[in-house]
This record gives C-alpha cells, structure tokens and sequence, in this order.
C-alpha cells in the first residue's frame, strides 16, 4: 500500500528534529530511510507507526488519511531491534500471538506458514533463549507477519546482530520482502545495509531528506557532499567552471569543462588508443563528454552536464568534483602515453600503497588534491606501483560528478 508523506514534520519543544518532508513510498517497495544518528529517520518513522504525533502535514496510506488514528487502528506492525520475544513462549507461540489476542482459534497453519517463510519450521518447539540472534530476528519478523500488515517497518532491525549474521540476515529480508510483497520500510545508519535491500532509498541529514532514489542512483549521482561521502568513498576536488568550448553549437550538450590546479596538460588530446579502463558499472556515458585538455590548452576535466549539480552553472562558478576511487585507473608515468584519449587525467605521486586482499587501496598526492584514493582490483598490479612513484590518474568524464562548492567537502566523512 503507498504511503504518502505530505509535510510532514516534527518538533521537539524548539528543536526540529524533521523538517516538512514530503515523500511517496511505492506500494511493496523495499524502502530505507538512511542517515547518522540524531538525523530524524527514527522519528520519521515512529510517526508512520502512530507512535509519534506529527507537528504538521498528514499522512496518507493508499487513500486513506492515518493521521490522527492511534497506532493499533492502523494496518501497520514494527519490528523494533531489541525485538523483545516472550522468553516463556515457544517459537510457534511467539508467532501466534497476534492470532490469539485477535482471538483466533485455529492457528497452526498460518504459524506454519510464517515459520515456514523464515525457515524456521524445525524450531517451532524451541524457546528464545534456545535460538541465536538471527533466529531470534526470524521468529519477529514472522510475528509481526502474521498479522498481515499492510506495511511493515523495520527500525535498525539488524542491529544487534554481528556482521557476518547481519549480512546472511540482509539477503533473508529481502528474500521475505518479495516474497510477501507487502511495503517494508526500514530504518538504518549502515549504507551497505541499505544499498544492498532497499529498492529506493532517503539519504536524511539535519532532519531532511537529502536524496532520494535507487541506492545505484544515489551512488552514481550523489547531489550533495553529504551523500557522496556518506554513501561509500567519494575524491572530491576544488574546481571552476571554464567557458564552453569554441565552436560548441548552441543546444548541442559538449558538457562541462572545469580547471583544476594541476589537470594533466602535457599529454595531447588523442594520445594512446585506449578502449576505456575505466569501471563500466552505472552512470551512461554523458552526451559529447569528451578529451581531457581544453581546446585553448588549459588544462580541464570534463562531465556530462547532467552530473552537474549546480543549477545554471557558468564560467567561474565554483564546484566540487567528484570521482568514486574504483573509477579511478592508474598508469605509471613512463607508460603516460597509453592513457585513452578523451579520460580526465591528473598526474600524481603516490603517497600510500596498501594492500586489501580485494584491492589494493593507493592514496595519492596531487596539484589538485592534497589526497586522492585510488581502489584498484587486485589482479595483475603493475609493481611499480609504490610510495614515491609518478603516476598518471585517469578515469572517464562520465564517471565525473560535480557539487556545489559553497557545501562543507567533509560532510557525512565521519558520520555515524
Ligand atoms: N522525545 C524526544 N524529545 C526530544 N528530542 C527528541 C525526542 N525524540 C527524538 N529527539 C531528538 O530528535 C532528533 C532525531 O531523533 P531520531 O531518533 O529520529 O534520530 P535517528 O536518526 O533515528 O537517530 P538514531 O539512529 O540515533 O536513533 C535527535 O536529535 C533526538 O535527540
């Protein structure tokens, strides 16, 4: 059932822990609210529940105005973290319970059902304390369930779980969630945890929404600092915008060409024959985003237009550019010429090589960056690849993203 949002926010005394949100929940999406501690998403939620008052706005499921109906009256369950099981109860019987209060008779074949779909028909006997936490999890999950809610919300469900369980107990949920079909609407601060189940996903800051979209979108695209650092690793790199290319006809998009300190210059437009190094996942190829070095000589970096994310940016504005570190190729500086044509391009130091197992992870020292990080899959590494080498960075202009550089470049780094 779609849930709708208009609005809606809330005050605590003088202090607004979430600002007028408008937001529209597809019906039997997987959802997440993600964010740091303190940023509105528990309450956000507890308001859909009926467990908080909104100040303001209403709150609609399908056509049907929930604002004001106490939480009981509305065809919403939670499963909370600490999910709190009867410790006296069996797991059948933990799982009927709603059933029973309801009074319904004859329960065996739901339970059977529910226990079925959270693979736990072999424990049905056993008491909690008899199960492990990821079991203990199921058993709430299959509880809140049976109940046939409409909309099912998650509040950090997985957070007393140890990681390893987390993860299996990530794909289960998901695995639930389409098979049940109904709206679940979780709460989490783990980005890895909210990329990996969620179809859409509300990135909230300060008691906004910041961004909102698929998790690969969000990734791809980030519109703010906060997003680009929140949600995995972003470089994030002081630039200007330059004037539109000569001979760039009006209406055709030729992208954005911004100067940073120290874009690589030398090597000319067409050099190398590269076929693209660059990681082919998300973001299409930017219409007409082309060479790294501006036609006048000025040393450039390009991206498509539409990864800009400052509203009518001009010559001189100033922005932030981003590109993920696995985007990012390296190329030792004797073997400078191989770099496809058209790649943005900076030359470096590095500074840190270290090794991941998965990756190798090289920080490197640039005109344009104090520190860039460079993630590389670990096959087949060049060995000159070490602290002190001169190295080229390259990467694709549709792999380039630009913010707003009025934005704290750190937001979201350290937030937990
Ligand atoms: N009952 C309350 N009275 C006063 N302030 C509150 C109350 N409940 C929440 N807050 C404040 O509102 C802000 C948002 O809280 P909320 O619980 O929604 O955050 P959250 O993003 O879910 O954080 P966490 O992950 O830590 O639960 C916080 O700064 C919190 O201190």
């Amino acid at each position: 059932m779609t849930i709708t949002l208009s609005g809606i926010s809330k005050r605590f005394g003088d202090f607004t822990a979430v600002h007028p949100l408008d937001l529209t929940i597809p019906e039997g999406s997987f959802f997440a609210l993600l964010g740091a501690s303190g940023c509105g998403k528990t309450t956000t939620l507890r308001m859909i529940a009926g467990l908080e008052e909104p100040t303001a706005g209403s709150i609609l499921l399908g056509d049907d105005d929930i604002t004001r109906l106490p939480p009981h009256k509305r065809p919403v369950n939670t499963v909370f973290q600490n999910y709190a099981l009867f410790p006296h109860l069996d797991v059948a019987e933990n799982v009927a319970f709603g059933l029973r209060r309801r009074g319904v008779r004859s329960v065996r074949k739901q339970v059977e059902e529910m226990l079925e779909l959270v693979q736990l028909g072999a424990m049905a006997r056993r008491k909690p304390r008899q199960l492990s936490g990821g079991q203990q999890q199921r058993v709430a999950l299959a509880r809140a369930l049976i109940n046939r809610p409409r909309v099912l919300l998650l509040d950090e469900p997985l957070g007393a779980l140890d990681l390893k369980l987390r993860r299996q107990m990530q794909l289960e949920l998901k695995r639930i969630q389409t098979e049940v079909g109904i709206t679940f609407v979780h709460v989490t601060h783990d980005q890895e945890e909210a990329m990996t189940m969620a179809d859409s996903v509300a990135v909230m800051y300060q008691g906004r929404v910041e961004q909102l979209g698929p998790p690969a979108e969000l990734y791809e695209n980030p519109r703010s600092t906060f997003v680009a650092n929140f949600l995995g690793t972003s470089n994030l790199i002081e630039a200007e915008v330059l004037p539109p290319e000569e001979g760039t006809s009006a209406g055709t998009d030729a992208g954005i060409r911004v100067k940073t300190a120290g874009a690589d210059a030398s090597a000319s437009a067409g050099a190398g024959t590269g076929t693209g190094t660059g990681s082919g996942a998300g973001a299409g190829a930017g219409s007409g985003a082309g060479a790294g070095v501006g036609g006048d000589g000025e040393a450039a970096l390009r991206l498509p237009s539409a990864r800009c994310a400052v509203e009518g940016a001009e010559a001189g504005t100033k922005v932030l550019v981003g590109v993920r570190p696995e985007k990012i190729s390296l190329t030792h500086a004797d073997e400078a010429g191989t770099v496809p044509a058209g790649h943005n391009r900076l030359t470096g130091r590095i500074t840190d090589a270290s090794y991941l197992g998965v990756s190798w992870q090289y920080l490197v020292e640039t005109p344009a960056c104090p520190e860039l990080t460079v993630y590389a899959q670990n096959v087949e590494r060049d060995d000159r690849l070490v602290p002190g080498a001169r190295v080229v960075l390259h990467w694709r202009p549709s792999h380039t993203f630009a913010l707003d550089a009025a934005q704290d470049a750190a937001a979201g780094e350290e937030a937990l």
